[in-house]
């Protein structure tokens, strides 16, 4: 496959920026709206799970498009080649070409063995997965003792990025799932508070630390690690108790041996799967923990499902597709700084912060796959928080402010939890807010409203209107279930994927959190003593001089 261009020499390219001058940017969704009133039928796709209940309604009605736009951005993602480069990632091709790797997280998903994938590893995944079936299962049933003899009775997931991220936003997105008498608890920031608060609430005789890290070399991870190991050792004396204690998931067998991890407690996965893309492998153990091997497979199956959905769905059904195309028509035709991704579900109030890094760590790059520099904008700058505490917040902005935050609104059918009318009242609100971006407030509306006194109040007046033609997707989950979560991830997860396939960028690696950590490992000499502080610049020497002088301990 030739990489050799950049997604702005392609046609289509060319032609969406025509469409955007001569029409896109014009478009009123009052009157397209109007003027079609099967509008919904024609820009809604409905997904259901073939071997699970995930389903999913995904409506993009309310966006700046028209057919002929649609048809271009569709026709854009077929000149990008997406298609081929989907099927190369699914065969296990190395398209991770900086790192030389292939990217098959869809592969340890793929129970019923669908896709063929080919990878060295991808025969041990099922070996892996009954592991973690039996470690789970004994650590919840209670027939895996501490040191005492005591069950479990809190977990501690040592990990940061997407050792952390995944993990813990799904055991929140599915608590209505989770032994409510396994607590869990995850510390990832190297500020030792968040290590501190955690050990306050555990018992060392009753606590598992799983230490998840790719590298296993993760200076937070790693020094988190060393801490709750002293902290356990402190009470518990003998270092052979710590195989009851700790286990490790990583794809470094030797690391994890030599800060003293026992073999039979090691989870492994494989170079193969990126950070970002490690919750459906061994890091999604503490997930097996909080709510069952069995759920956890549902979330697999629920991905699998969406997978299946991906590869084999016409790019104009292809809802993964669709999504990318329509971020890509914002992010590089409307100039959009930003992009907001809006949950109407309060288990899910860690989705966006899983998806600022799957996003941003994936596409935030630079460089064309021919080693050229983009002439366009990449990765898409993801933000939210729940609705509709984000109504209370933020909304103002999105619906009067002067930059355009395209926006996805999420919100399942079914609440885990109806009490009296809050399911409907929060729906009202979901279904209100895309309704307000599209269609607005004009200036007549306004002054129908108002005293004739204040009609003639031209600041009130124009405070009071909202220019509408904001646009949203809705998508509508059946249920924040096992599968539903799981096809829902794995939909965003391809979404991102196909945006970096049509920049021709590589979504894969992260070089981009490297100098940071390399710069910090530099200055901690200087901070210890060791070393005194010079070779920075006047900024970095005079705030490390500032923090010498005034630090008490
Ligand atoms: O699991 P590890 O190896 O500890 O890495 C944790 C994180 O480190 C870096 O920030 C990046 O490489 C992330 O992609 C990764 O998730």
């Amino acid at each position: 496959m030739s990489f050799n261009h950049l997604a702005s020499e392609l046609p289509a390219w060319a032609k969406l920026q025509k469409l955007y001058e001569s029409k896109g940017k014009a478009i009123d969704l009052r009157k397209a709206f109007d003027a079609d009133p099967k509008r919904f039928e024609s820009y809604s796709r409905a997904f259901t799970g073939q071997k699970t209940d995930a389903a999913l309604l995904v409506d993009v009605s309310k966006n700046l498009i028209d057919d002929e736009i649609f048809a271009s951005l569709l026709d854009l993602a077929r000149e990008a080649k997406v298609e081929e480069q989907r099927d190369a990632m699914y065969a296990g091709e190395r398209i991770n070409s900086s790192e030389d790797r292939s990217v098959l997280h869809i592969a340890l998903r793929d129970l019923p063995g669908a896709f063929g994938s080919k990878a060295e590893g991808v025969d041990e995944v099922k070996g892996e997965l009954a592991h973690m079936k039996s470690f789970s299962d004994a650590v919840r049933s209670g027939a895996h003792k501490g040191y005492t003899g005591k069950a479990i009775k809190s977990i501690v997931n040592i990990g940061i990025g997407g050792s952390n991220l995944g993990p813990l936003m799904v055991t929140e997105a599915l608590k209505p799932y989770a032994k409510r008498d396994l607590a869990a608890h995850f510390v990832s920031n190297i500020d030792g508070t968040h290590m501190v608060e955690a050990l306050r609430q555990c018992d060392p005789e009753t606590t598992l630390f799983i230490v998840a890290s790719k590298t296993f070399t993760t200076q937070e991870t790693i020094t988190n690690a060393t801490t709750a190991r002293d902290w356990f050792l402190k009470t518990a004396g003998s270092k052979e108790h710590v195989s009851k204690h700790f286990v490790a998931l990583s794809t470094n067998v030797k690391a994890a041996t030599d800060f003293g991890i026992a073999e039979q407690n090691m989870f492994k996965f494989w170079d193969w799967v990126g950070g970002r893309y490690s919750l459906w492998s061994a890091i999604g153990l503490s997930i097996c923990l909080v709510i069952g091997y069995d759920n956890f497979e549902q979330v697999l199956l629920g991905a699998h499902d969406m997978d299946e959905h991906f590869k084999s769905a016409p790019l104009e059904q292809n809802i993964p597709v669709i999504l990318a195309v329509i971020g890509i028509w914002y992010n590089n035709f409307f100039g959009a700084q930003s992009y907001a991704q809006l949950c109407y579900d309060q288990y899910m109030h860690r989705f966006a912060a899983y998806f600022q890094q799957a996003s941003m760590e994936s596409n935030g790059k630079g460089v064309a796959k021919n080693g050229k520099p983009v002439n366009y904008e990449t990765g898409e700058i993801l933000w939210g928080e729940p609705g509709t505490d984000g109504q209370h917040a933020f909304y103002q902005l999105i619906h009067q402010g002067t930059k355009l935050v395209p926006a996805d609104f999420i919100a399942p059918v079914e609440t885990h939890n109806p009490t009296g009318q809050h399911h409907d009242i929060l729906l009202s609100n979901f279904f209100a807010q895309p309704e307000a971006l599209a269609f607005g407030k004009t200036e007549e509306e306004v002054k129908a409203e108002l005293s004739t006194e204040d009609q003639g109040n031209s600041f009130l007046v124009k405070s009071k209107i909202f220019s509408g033609n904001r646009p949203t997707n809705s998508i509508m989950i059946q249920k924040i279930s096992p599968a539903g979560l799981g096809a829902l991830l794995s939909m965003y997860e391809h979404k991102i994927a196909t945006q970096g396939f049509i920049w021709n960028i590589n979504s894969f690696d992260q070089w981009g959190v490297e100098l940071g950590k390399v710069l910090a490992k530099k200055i901690l000499p200087s901070l210890t003593g060791e070393k005194g502080v010079d070779g920075h610049d006047s900024s970095t020497t005079g705030l490390i001089n500032y923090y010498l002088k005034n630090r008490k301990q």
